[in-house]
């Protein structure tokens, strides 16, 4: 028996498309255009390919895309008035910062300097603070697709055993939280737990956000189990070219899971369409507006 793939290309696609309807009626009936800026300091290859992803996607919904690319050298101070800048501009409904920063920055700083209100990313304490006490937050974009996707194909997710592999404060720690919302029994995970193996058998829902290629194998999962691989990991293809894989062993799992997303292609996108989805989110709440129905949790 074969896993169901989950498709995030294309279920990000269907979110993309009614950020797109409500920013035309957002541009029609308010004449409001939302407005994203994105600040990449360095130039670390990666981040480049996420930036100029982010920034066509964002003028493709109709949205204004900002953005701003500092020298690695730059200092916190000159990123620190930026971000003030940018807090000020009311073209500008999110900011999302680029992580990781460089060494000689105070990132929890530069990160907690953003408007609350325009941290589309969630990683400001306020937002971390709703969040954890279940209030209405900026949810986290990579969490926040996991959710979707798992809410499409699940449904109600009551009582099922979750765990979370991974307990960083973007991805690992903001998803258990979205779980527990969902009512299901959460575990984490990290490098220090005793026999992961077992526990990761436990789960009815696996999330393995480590950025470890494949090391989620197919043993470790409980037959019929959904699966979702946040991990982006550039691997040497052999060919002298490089390819991309995720935290699970795709070819092992599938043969067991009854779900599960792919890499390239599942979480990735999807967290680019909620980066979309909350910017929305956020100009509607700036100008006292409804928020759109479905765009966030
Ligand atoms: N698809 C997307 O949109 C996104 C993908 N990513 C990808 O997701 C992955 C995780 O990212 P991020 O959370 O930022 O990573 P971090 O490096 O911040 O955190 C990794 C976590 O994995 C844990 N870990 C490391 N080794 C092991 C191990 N052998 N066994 C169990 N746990 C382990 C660490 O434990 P400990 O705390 O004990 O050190 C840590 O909690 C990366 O591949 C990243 O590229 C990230 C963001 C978005
Ligand atoms: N402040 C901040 N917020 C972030 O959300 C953030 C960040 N910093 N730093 C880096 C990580 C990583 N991340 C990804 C987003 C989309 C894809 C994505 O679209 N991936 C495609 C493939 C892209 C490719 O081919 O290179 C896919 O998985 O199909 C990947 C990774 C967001 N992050
Ligand atoms: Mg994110």
């Amino acid at each position: 028996m074969s896993a169901t793939i989950i498709d995030g290309k294309a279920f990000s696609a269907k979110i993309r498309g009614r950020v797109a309807e409500e920013v035309a009626a957002l541009k029609r009936d308010h004449g409001l255009v939302p407005g994203l800026a994105v600040v990449l300091v360095g130039a670390d290859p990666a981040s480049e390919v996420y930036v100029r992803s982010k920034g066509r996607k964002t003028v493709e919904a109709g949205m204004e895309s900002f953005e701003h690319r500092l020298p690695a050298e730059t200092t916190e101070a000159d990123l620190l008035a930026l971000v003030e800048k940018l807090n000020t501009d009311p073209a500008v409904h999110g900011i999302l910062v680029q992580l990781p920063l460089p060494k000689h920055m105070n990132a929890d700083a530069v990160i907690n300097a953003i408007d609350p209100a325009k941290d589309v990313d969630g990683f400001h304490i306020s937002n971390v603070g709703l969040l954890g006490t279940g209030q209405k937050a900026m949810v986290p974009c990579t969490p926040l697709g996991c959710l979707m996707m798992l809410r499409d194909h699940l449904g109600d997710m009551s009582g099922k055993e979750a765990v979370v592999i991974g307990r960083s404060n973007i991805v690992g720690k903001p998803m258990a939280h979205l779980l527990l919302g969902e009512s299901c029994t959460v575990s984490i995970a990290h490098s220090r737990t005793k026999d992961i193996e077992e526990v990761v058998r436990r789960a009815d829902i696996v999330i393995a956000a480590v950025g470890r290629p494949g090391m989620v194998k197919g043993a470790w999962i409980k037959p019929g189990a959904t699966v979702i691989d946040v991990g982006i990991n550039r691997i040497d293809a052999g060919d002298g070219k490089t390819r991309l894989v995720g935290d699970v062993d795709f070819d092992e799992a599938r043969e067991v899971a009854g779900a599960i997303t792919p890499v390239p292609g599942g979480v990735g996108p999807m967290t680019i369409a909620c980066l979309l989805a909350n910017t929305v989110t956020a100009a509607c709440r700036a100008n006292g507006l409804p928020e759109p129905e479905g765009l966030t949790v």
